[in-house]
């Protein structure tokens, strides 16, 4: 009893810190009991078989493989106009419930002929979702940060970085990298590049990264999920802002990666889970901690795995045995690597600033 006790408490302090996530996609980041609810609803009208999508909604323990199958299965449930609406804003506010101060969410623009959705309204769908949490102090632009700039309020800032999956075409990535050019002014950032590792190829998505960049969005890559050393080596000299996972890298990867400098998010959790790392115990993340390579933790799919941000940080702490105030650190240096504005940055220095001063590290 005591011990529970005292672990629940231990987890309250990685609740309580302020923390910033920048790798979280939205479909992976939906609740379990909305996607039950969801499922069960279209279950009854007959579209799917409730007891199958159940089944593998409640496996825990899935391969790399078998969670690409299952996003096709989220992507069923959630995409009509009004479930992005709803899921947007419940994501933000579980976010914005553990204490993460700025979230960079990611997701990818979908077409849905049959409902009449473009990646467009799917967009559109995704930013009324942060506007229907604005109340609650969540503020993804400029104006809003500058009007509440000054007051006490807790706030979480939220940035979008949209996604192209590694199905698409170059055509429809230049599509999405359009889409993320004419959203600038609600508060997309960036192109992340996702999806299966094992499909597609580098030289298709290339010409719109590219183009992204050019017109200033920032990037980031999912990187060597699997071993595939003329992709890393690729993705690495195309130096993207930051890159996702660098789990499979060999030794000359190591090298380019560390000489770049580029930060890594890491998502340990997902990792394991989907097998891309054998065990915690041989994380890259003790490797790049103590050459005190830029990294950032992240969740990446907190729904599908059954994870938050504070978890992650308890997890670095039992596994590697890093101390509060190093992992705060950890945290408040996450904030040099945000794709928001310095006006964002200034904030965000303040409120750990202030924790800093406030929490208690023993
Ligand atoms: C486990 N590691 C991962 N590796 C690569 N891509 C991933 C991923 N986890 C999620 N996604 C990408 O994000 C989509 C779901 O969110 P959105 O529909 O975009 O909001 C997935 O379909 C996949 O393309
Ligand atoms: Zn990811």
């Amino acid at each position: 009893m005591e011990e529970t006790e005292d672990k629940s408490k231990v987890m309250n302090w990685w609740v309580s810190m302020p923390k910033v996530e920048l790798h979280a996609h939205l479909n992976g980041s939906i609740r379990n009991s909305t996607l039950l609810e969801l499922a069960r609803e279209l279950g009854e009208k007959g579209t799917i078989v409730f007891s199958d999508f159940e089944h593998v909604i409640r496996k825990n323990d899935r391969s790399l493989r078998e969670v690409f199958k299952l996003f096709d299965l989220i992507h069923i449930v959630t995409t009509d106009h009004k479930t992005i609406t709803r899921i947007t804003k419940e994501v933000v506010e579980d976010f914005a419930a553990e204490n993460v101060v700025y979230l960079e969410l990611r997701t990818t623009p979908k077409r849905n002929d049959s409902i009449g959705m473009n990646k467009r309204s799917y967009m559109e769908a995704v930013v009324e979702g942060l506007r229907s949490v604005n109340s609650l102090e969540i503020n993804f632009s400029s104006y809003d940060v500058e009007k509440c700039s000054g007051t006490n309020e807790k706030k979480i800032f939220v940035r979008l970085l949209l996604s192209i999956d590694r199905r698409e075409s170059t055509q429809a990535a230049m599509e999405t990298v359009n889409l993320a050019l004419e959203m600038r002014d609600v508060g997309v950032v960036g192109i992340d590049l996702s999806g299966n590792p094992t499909i597609g190829e580098w030289a298709t998505f290339f010409p719109a990264l590219k183009f992204a960049r050019e017109q200033g969005l920032e990037v980031t890559l999912h990187c060597g999920e699997v071993p595939n050393s003329v992709e890393i080596q690729s993705m690495l000299d195309f130096l993207p802002g930051r890159i996702g996972h660098a789990c499979c890298f060999q030794d000359e990867e190591w090298k380019k990666l560390k000489l770049s400098k580029i930060p890594v998010e890491i998502c340990l959790t997902s990792n394991i889970r989907t097998e891309s790392i054998s065990s915690m115990d041989v994380h890259h993340f003790a490797e790049l901690y103590k050459a005190s390579h830029p990294i950032v933790l992240c969740t990446d799919d907190s729904g599908v795995f059954s994870t938050n941000l504070s978890n992650e940080y308890a997890l670095v702490s039992s596994t590697f045995g890093l101390g509060r105030m190093e992992l705060f650190e950890l945290a408040r240096k996450a904030v040099d690597f945000i794709y928001a504005g310095e006006g964002v940055k200034m904030e965000l220095i303040k409120v750990f600033e202030s924790a800093a001063r406030t929490l208690k590290y023993n």
